[in-house]
């Protein structure tokens, strides 16, 4: 059976702590293991972190700069090499690459998303191996259009290709109740059905979990199982586990997926989109869209927090501030506000038009 599998891989895995250089042999192991399963009939994408680093090792810089330009200017310098080095190790198996730098906003239109989509079809009919990358030279956190991370790029490219499988290659063999390089007795954990159960681990450890690498990994695989995918966080040196791990072996931190339930609109709403404000829902409108499938109503809103104008994304939480859906508003803040706990019909005195009879239409939400 042909699977479409996401492979990530994190510059801890990719470079030498010690020296800053690249782990060669990981890359090259990686590489041919790639080639095998593209070769096995499987549809392969790589997400490779390495920009900076690399580009840092070129600059001979000893430490990572924090200055926002400098980043941008050296990850310009080492993807150039990174891209390099991989297109030299591919081509040796005869194996085609191509390059795919992706900004958050890239996923935000509907049109570019869809084109991202038809891209990597394409891509992967033609049998390439797409190697992804933030494209870390013009996305910036000031303008909030950075995925800020590539655990979350890799899920949320996973989500849009569909993938059956995320590999999450780092420098740990697993997810472990703490921080193993912290605290020597951390339990490793082998498989996570349900991610609520890690929120309560997560809680317990916060400061490891908050300074750890691992916190964007589980953000990742929130995105991942949502979306019918299933994750695994794994040992980057070994990327030879990979086809061990179809065959059924149990390695590294394996995270179920839920069913895969979402049409492509929705998985782009849930994932694509970046909520721009949070709606606070009653209970009885909590109950209406989790439980009965209903549109969302004016009536059910206690608050309205953030600014967003018509058909933006928004958050909807339930009292205790616990997102429970997103989706896409027909209503802008200011009139949002007027209108909150109105029923429908008081809505065109209220507004002086004619509005829609639904804040989100039940077409236009899914349940997180
Ligand atoms: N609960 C945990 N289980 C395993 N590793 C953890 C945990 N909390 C923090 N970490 C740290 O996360 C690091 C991996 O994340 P990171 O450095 O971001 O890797 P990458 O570059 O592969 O994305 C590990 O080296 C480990 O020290
Ligand atoms: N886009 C950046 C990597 C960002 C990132 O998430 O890095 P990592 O935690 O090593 O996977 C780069 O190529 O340097």
């Amino acid at each position: 059976m042909s699977l479409t599998l996401v492979i990530k891989i994190g510059t801890s895995s990719l470079t030498d702590p010690e020296t800053g250089n690249l782990a060669l042999s990981t890359l090259a192991l990686l590489v041919e293991v790639l080639s095998q399963l593209r070769h096995q009939g499987h549809r392969v994408i790589l997400v490779s972190s390495g920009a900076i680093g690399v580009g840092c090792s070129r600059l001979g810089l000893k430490k990572r700069p924090r200055d926002i330009a400098l980043k941008q200017a050296i990850a310009a310098v080492g993807q150039g090499r990174l891209m390099r080095i991989y297109d030299d190790l591919f081509t040796t198996l005869d194996q085609a690459i191509a390059q795919v730098l992706l900004t958050r906003r890239d996923l935000e239109s509907r049109v570019s998303y869809v084109n991202a989509y038809d891209a990597f079809q394409e891509l992967l009919d033609l049998g390439v191996i797409p190697i992804v990358n933030e494209n870390d030279t013009v996305a910036t956190d000031e303008l909030r259009r950075k995925f800020g991370d590539n655990d979350t790029l890799a899920a949320l490219v996973a989500s849009l290709v569909e993938a059956d499988w995320l590999f999450l290659l780092t420098d740990v063999d697993k997810l472990y109740s703490a921080d193993p390089h912290l605290v020597p007795d951390a339990q490793p954990i082998a498989h996570v059905h349900n991610l609520e159960e890690l929120t309560e681990v997560e809680a317990g450890e916060a400061s490891t979990w908050g300074t750890g690498g691992m916190s964007t990994k589980i953000a990742a695989a929130r995105i991942a199982t949502n979306a019918g995918v299933r994750m695994v966080i794994m040992q980057g040196r070994y990327p030879n586990q990979i086809p061990r791990i179809l065959d059924g072996d149990e390695i590294g931190t394996q995270f179920h997926p839920a069913p895969r339930t979402l049409n492509a609109r929705k998985r782009w709403i849930a994932n694509g989109l970046v909520p721009s404000g949070t709606v606070v829902l009653d209970p009885g409108a909590v109950k209406a869209i989790c439980d009965r499938g209903k549109s969302l109503l004016a009536v059910g809103i206690s608050e309205v927090i953030g600014q967003f104008q018509v058909s933006e994304a928004v958050t909807l939480c339930d009292l205790e501030g616990k997102e429970v859906a997103r989706g896409i508003v027909n209503y802008g803040s200011d009139e949002l506000d007027l209108i909150k706990g109105y029923r429908s019909d008081d809505i065109p005195d209220l507004l002086g038009y004619e509005g829609s009879d639904t804040v989100v239409h039940r077409d236009d939400l899914v349940l997180m």
